[in-house]
């Protein structure tokens, strides 16, 4: 458990691109709470703001049938094996999930069949892209992608004329089953197309950003991180503070993890390479995995597999060591360095303190606000929540 018992309540505010959402946007304030709540929601001034579910931001996944949709849901947020997506069945109306498996990141996924019309008058566009904060557009890379493409411009331009605020971010998806050079080559032929398509409709301001992903290795966990990170006002925050911790700690490189579903919420400023994030990715399994075989005192099968204990450090042979100390009890910061740079263990014991505090207040400051100030829609500030607009 946490070092203060604090951080039940903790929570990064998270913008919400989407300002006419549901009955909800009028009593709720215009960020969504993006968290670990423990209160019940209604019960506690802050619990009724951050726990609520409609505050928690909307991640929509579309794209054509079969394009692998929920596919990566269940790989991502689930933990199913990516062979037995195999056995998956097709999605006939939109799944609406809570993603809040005890995790830190927390919102509602929609699961879009690949069919939808939108043109059907049941298809309401100002409720659903309304309170959409991230739109993934998936795309078979393994299939003719034309198709797809067409579906991809009429999602988006529908989508941006009800919600402009909206992130858009296209998945090149199941490029394991192509060769290396012709994955860039299709990345760069859907890019093109795409965006000259926007330019054609006079909606070239529109930014898309193109990932290429599959559920068979960790780039969908890396690519769902970056869709998460967007949606993260505290980001710019969260990178400094692991830019100042990691220069002066001699460490090269740091992510700050969300351990339940291996998303990185944040990491400095140097480039990811895919190979550094699946080491911490793997780490963070082995952790999880001893604690739970080895941690666990005998009949104590409730004390968690991560906890304020959880810290562990792997040498690798190429002289490189993997670092992993626990934040809170969701958050985990995964360092790499160098060998040598270990020697000074002290001061990367005070400066992940130090790192640990500011982490700590960034969160006390969010909750600070929530409690002390809710803005309406109008733009009206209440003192209280309960407090009629
Ligand atoms: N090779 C490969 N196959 C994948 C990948 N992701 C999904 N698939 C396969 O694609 C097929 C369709 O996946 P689904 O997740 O059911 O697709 P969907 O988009 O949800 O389909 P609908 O529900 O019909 O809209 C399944 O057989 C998956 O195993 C991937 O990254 N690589």
């Amino acid at each position: 458990m946490s070092e203060n018992g604090d951080e039940s309540d903790v929570g990064l505010t998270l913008n919400n691109p989407a300002d006419r959402d549901n009955e909800a946007a009028n009593s709720f304030p215009k960020d969504f709470g993006y968290g670990v709540y423990d209160c019940d929601p209604g019960q506690d001034s802050s619990g009724a703001l951050l726990g609520g579910s409609e505050v928690k931001p909307r991640i929509m996944l579309m794209g054509l049938r079969r394009s692998g949709k929920s596919s990566i849901q269940k790989v991502v947020f689930h933990k199913m094996s990516p062979n037995e997506t195999l056995f998956l069945e097709s999605t006939n109306k939109v799944v609406k999930e809570d993603i809040a498996n005890s995790s830190f990141v927390q919102f509602h996924i929609w699961d879009f069949p690949g069919q939808i019309d939108f043109f059907d008058p049941a298809f309401d566009s100002d409720t659903i892209f309304g309170g959409c904060g991230a739109l993934i557009f998936v795309i078979d890379a393994q299939d003719d992608y034309m198709e797809a493409l067409e579906r991809l411009h009429t999602t988006v331009t529908r989508a941006y004329k009800v919600n402009p605020r909206i992130n858009f971010d296209v998945f090149i998806h199941k490029v394991d089953g192509l060769q290396e050079d012709y994955k860039m080559e299709t990345q760069r032929d859907i890019h093109q197309r795409a965006n000259d398509d926007l330019q054609d409709s006079s909606f070239d301001h529109v930014h898309l950003s193109f990932h290429l992903t599959s559920i068979y290795d960790h780039s969908i966990f890396e690519a769902f991180s970056k869709v998460v990170q967007k949606l993260i006002p505290q980001l710019p925050t969260l990178e400094n503070l692991l830019n100042i911790f990691i220069s002066n700690s001699l460490i090269e490189k740091a992510f700050l993890f969300d351990v339940v579903s291996k998303i990185y919420i944040a990491t400095d400023s140097s480039p990811v390479d895919m190979q550094s994030y699946e080491l911490c990715c793997d780490m963070i399994d082995v952790v999880i995995d001893v604690s739970c075989i080895y941690g666990l005192t005998s009949g104590d099968d409730i004390s968690p597999a991560f906890d304020h204990h959880s810290q562990a450090t792997i040498r690798l042979n190429n002289g490189t060591v993997l670092h992993l100390r626990e934040v809170n009890r969701f958050l985990a910061l995964v360092c790499i360095l160098r060998d040598d740079a270990m020697e000074k263990q002290g001061m990367i014991d005070f400066n992940f303190a130090m790192f640990r505090a500011g982490i700590q207040k960034v969160f006390d400051v969010r909750k600070r606000r929530s409690a002390a100030v809710f803005r309406t829609d109008s733009g009206r500030e209440l003192k209280h929540p309960q407090e009629s607009p």
